[in-house]
């Protein structure tokens, strides 16, 4: 949950964090005319660091492009605008939401007359599906609704909109029991979590969907790869069946918030041996060892704030 104090940045205000209210009215409360980004500042031995921050800020200019939304400020100005917010609340390690969206203007879905208005958040929050989760896993459900396909509504903009989808597969999973849900793509391939993307582990090679129109283009995933890549171990980026996943040695989900949470059982069958594998730790160590500083960040990806 996010403490509901602090300040926010909106269109280039610092304003109180109960003064950050849009209109009913607004565009986006009636048509999910949003895009946004999830972001990670963490704490270390040498300061506060964000991490990716360039990635994600292109990736929220990208999303909007998509939708034909004009942001009123360049990339470095969102870029100073989500380092000013941490500054400003004072937080040392912080989730960071940069939302764009469509404001008040004219009703109607031609959105013509509605402003592009900016805002950015940000607050202390744990591990995304519970703090054991990192380590024991979570228990993951194949969902009955499927990722939007291609060229419907586009799963590579981080758009508001699409979480309706996510909110659908979310919520049947809880309700079956499961902690997260795991959506397939049009074809019935394996697309990505509700708010994650998915790897598997098989004979120390791991596995995750390919960049495709069905899921989100993953900025942890990317990481993810990048980390095995340098550890010597095999990638395949490849279309992923359901029944790859019951017989994995491993799997786990990537995200901002999930950061690697490994999945110990899907829809009730044990992956491997049902809990974090030899692989995940490897790469889950080498993350936090980056982010904690404790090792070169030879990606360059942390920004100092
Ligand atoms: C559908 C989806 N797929 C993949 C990812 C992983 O992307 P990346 O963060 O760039 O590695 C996320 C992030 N989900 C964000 C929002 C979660 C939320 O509940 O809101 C996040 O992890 O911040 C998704 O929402």
């Amino acid at each position: 949950s996010c403490e509901a104090s602090g300040k926010i940045w909106l269109n280039g205000e610092m304003v109180e964090w109960e003064e950050a209210t849009v209109h009913v009215l607004s565009h986006v409360v009636h048509y999910g005319s949003s895009v946004f980004e999830g972001i990670r500042c963490y704490r270390n031995s040498k300061g506060s660091a964000i991490f990716r921050l360039r990635e994600h800020v292109k990736r929220l200019f990208d999303s909007a492009k998509i939708y034909r939304m004009d942001i009123p400020y360049t990339q470095d100005q969102i870029s100073d605008a989500i380092v000013e917010t941490v500054r400003e609340n004072g937080l040392e390690e912080c989730y960071i939401r940069p939302v764009v969206f469509r404001g008040y203007g004219e009703m109607g879905v031609h959105p013509v007359n509605c402003p592009v208005d900016v805002a950015v958040a940000a607050w202390e929050w744990g591990a995304y599906l519970g703090a054991e989760a990192l380590e024991v896993g979570v228990d993951a459900g194949v969902s009955t609704w499927r990722r939007m396909a291609p060229n419907t509504m586009p799963n590579m903009a981080k758009a508001g909109g699409n979480y309706l989808n996510s909110q659908l597969a979310k919520m049947e999973a809880v309700r079956h029991g499961y902690d997260e849900a795991i959506m397939l793509d049009y074809h019935g391939y394996i697309s990505e979590g509700s708010g994650e993307n998915i790897f598997l582990v098989s004979e120390g090679e791991i596995y995750t969907p390919p960049v495709s129109s069905s899921l989100l283009r993953g900025i942890t995933r990317d990481s993810v790869i990048k980390i095995a890549r340098t550890e010597g171990v095999t990638v395949h980026e490849e279309p992923i069946t359901r029944e790859m996943l019951y017989i994995a040695d491993e799997a786990f989900f990537t995200g901002t918030a999930a950061e690697i949470t490994p999945i110990r059982s899907v829809d009730g069958i044990e992956i491997g041996a049902g809990r974090r594998g030899p692989v995940t730790k490897l790469l889950q160590d080498e993350f936090f060892r980056i982010i904690r500083a404790e090792t070169e960040d030879s990606f360059g990806w942390l920004t100092y704030i």
